[in-house]
């Protein structure tokens, strides 16, 4: 398929500009769709914003605790005006549900905003890679890339997991030997990276310590990821415009990772021997045939992997890093995790999450509180209504961006007790629907499997090895995520004590 057709079948017209009749046309289109829209959503509760550029400035900083604010104020469906986007925001199980799952059809799209001019990061992929990409092109390529990320595929990968935690370890090692604390966060991205890759290409990097080239991929993909959540242009503008959506320095963020992922492509290709194995080769196998059956483009085969890349890194990492705060802060429940697991596996046996997952409740119950407190997708990826629809007894018109309010369900009052404590037992009696990490519906995490595969392994080798210490015992370490695609971490400082007996 080429660009021009997935761009066109995305909804978006890209010869927009061509002639000042047909840009006046779809002025005049846009504003009517939006005075639609507006009319229709105008009666949903929601803040009060200010003319033009709405509750834009109400919503800057840690966009997920005004989000929370908003929900205590004004309920499970609200509205927020973003420049000219008309965005409602769902909250709690009950009424995602209620959305994306009784009404899958009609929430299931991602948003793509009509004729909005080509120069963001969507048009740098002409809308062909999975995230961006609706309709029959994402079911399809959807469909490739879970049956690559399937239990027995995760299950057969699950060796490569286990050696990454294992170099996390000697890494921690030789911190532990120092005896000096030092800041763990870009170990746990590296970690995740890594596990990308060997999905992704069956490559294996080096993990001797943090070099100049995966630092550079870490910040890379975060800065992405802060600039991926800034308000655009156009959210302001609300006519097609020539100027770049977003600042120079998205795009090469872009840039930089498409020129990673590139040349790994380019070595695969290279190392490929004859027809490439279907069957036991990594996800860039199908994507390569998927590309030689002209279902794919170049261009897409590219997105799709930058995508997969940071889809999959940063969640991972954030979580992991959330989790030893949480496991610093609770050192009670740190040891407990420590003793279950030690009486579990025996000294000489690695920990393994097909045999383990299901026999160590204990080390479940602190995964998903994990999970609960810290969701890192904290609002999901917005959504689009395709119909007028209502929800919660509002009708919500067609066109409007729908966002899942998922750190606000995780960590309110109306649906947890005591949101803020990290208590791993509450999931012995608490249904486990109401955790949505992953997101609700159709539309939901493409990743969930490995991430819990990853976390769950990652934790169980950790914990059963060291001992994590706040290096100062009067002040709980800050937990507080930053705002971003992918909720940030604290940048912590900590320190490691190796356990009696290392089992790695
Ligand atoms: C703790 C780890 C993770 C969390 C909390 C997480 C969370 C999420 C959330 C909330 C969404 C948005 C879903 C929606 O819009 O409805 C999402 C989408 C996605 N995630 Fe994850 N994710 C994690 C790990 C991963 C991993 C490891 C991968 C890669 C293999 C991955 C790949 C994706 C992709 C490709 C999408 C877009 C799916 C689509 O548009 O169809 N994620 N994730």
């Amino acid at each position: 398929m080429d660009s021009i057709t997935v761009a066109k079948s995305s909804g978006v017209d890209i010869n927009f500009l061509s002639t000042t009749r047909s840009y006046d046309k779809i002025c005049v289109c846009l504003c009517k769709e939006n005075d639609r829209i507006s009319k229709i959503n105008s009666k949903i509760p929601g803040p009060k914003g200010l003319p033009i550029v709405g509750n834009i400035l109400n919503v800057r900083g840690k966009r997920h605790l005004k989000y929370q604010q908003y929900f205590r104020e004004h309920g499970p469906v609200f509205r927020i005006k973003a420049g000219v986007v008309e965005r409602v925001v769902l909250t709690g199980y009950p009424i995602l549900k209620e959305a994306f799952v009784d009404h899958a059809d009609i929430f299931k799209s991602r948003f793509v905003k009509k004729k909005m001019f080509l120069a963001n990061l969507y048009s740098l992929n002409n809308f062909s890679g999975i995230i961006s990409a609706n309709g029959d092109y994402h079911k399809n390529l959807k469909s490739v890339i879970l049956s690559e990320l399937t239990a027995t595929k995760i299950k057969k990968m699950e060796v490569h997991i286990n050696e990454e935690s294992k170099r996390l370890c000697e890494l921690l090692e030789k911190r532990a030997n120092e005896g000096k604390e030092f800041v763990m966060n870009k170990y746990f991205n590296l970690f995740s990276i890594n596990i990308i890759l060997r999905f992704l290409f069956g490559i294996n990097v080096p993990y001797d310590d943090l070099n100049e080239s995966s630092v550079e991929v870490i910040e890379v993909i975060q800065r992405f990821f802060k600039l991926s959540s800034a308000p655009l242009l156009s959210d302001y503008l609300g006519v097609p415009h020539p100027f770049p959506e977003r600042p120079p320095e998205f795009f090469k963020c872009y840039r930089k990772l498409a020129k990673h992922i590139t040349e790994m492509i380019e070595n695969y290709k290279t190392n490929r021997d004859g027809a490439g194995d279907e069957e036991h080769g990594p996800i860039i196998e199908k994507l390569l045939i998927e590309l030689e059956k002209g279902n794919i483009s170049k261009l897409g085969l590219l997105a799709i992997c930058v995508e997969l890349l940071i889809a999959g890194a940063d969640t991972v990492g954030q979580t992991l890093m959330f989790s030893t705060i949480a496991m610093i802060n609770n050192q009670s429940i740190q040891e407990k995790l420590y003793q279950t697991l030690n009486a579990a596996i025996p000294p000489n046996e690695d920990y393994s999450y097909s045999k383990y997952k299901l026999t160590i409740p204990y080390l479940s119950l602190v995964v998903k509180e994990t999970f609960r407190k810290y969701p890192a997708g904290v609002l999901g990826l917005p959504h689009m209504t395709t119909e007028d629809v209502v929800i919660g007894g509002h009708t919500i018109a067609k066109g409007t961006q729908i966002i899942q309010n998922l750190y606000a369900s995780h960590r309110s009052e109306e649906f947890w007790n005591q949101p803020d404590d990290f208590i791993p037992e509450r999931f012995l009696e608490k249904d486990v629907t109401a955790l949505h990490q992953f997101a609700v519906g159709p539309r939901n995490c493409l990743g969930s499997a490995l991430a819990e595969c990853e976390v769950t392994s990652a934790i169980a080798t950790l914990i059963r090895n060291f001992n994590f210490i706040n290096p100062n015992p009067t002040q709980p370490l800050n937990d507080e995520g930053d705002f971003s695609v992918s909720m940030v971490a604290p940048q912590t400082k900590l320190l490691v004590k190796k356990r009696y007996n290392l089992a790695f």
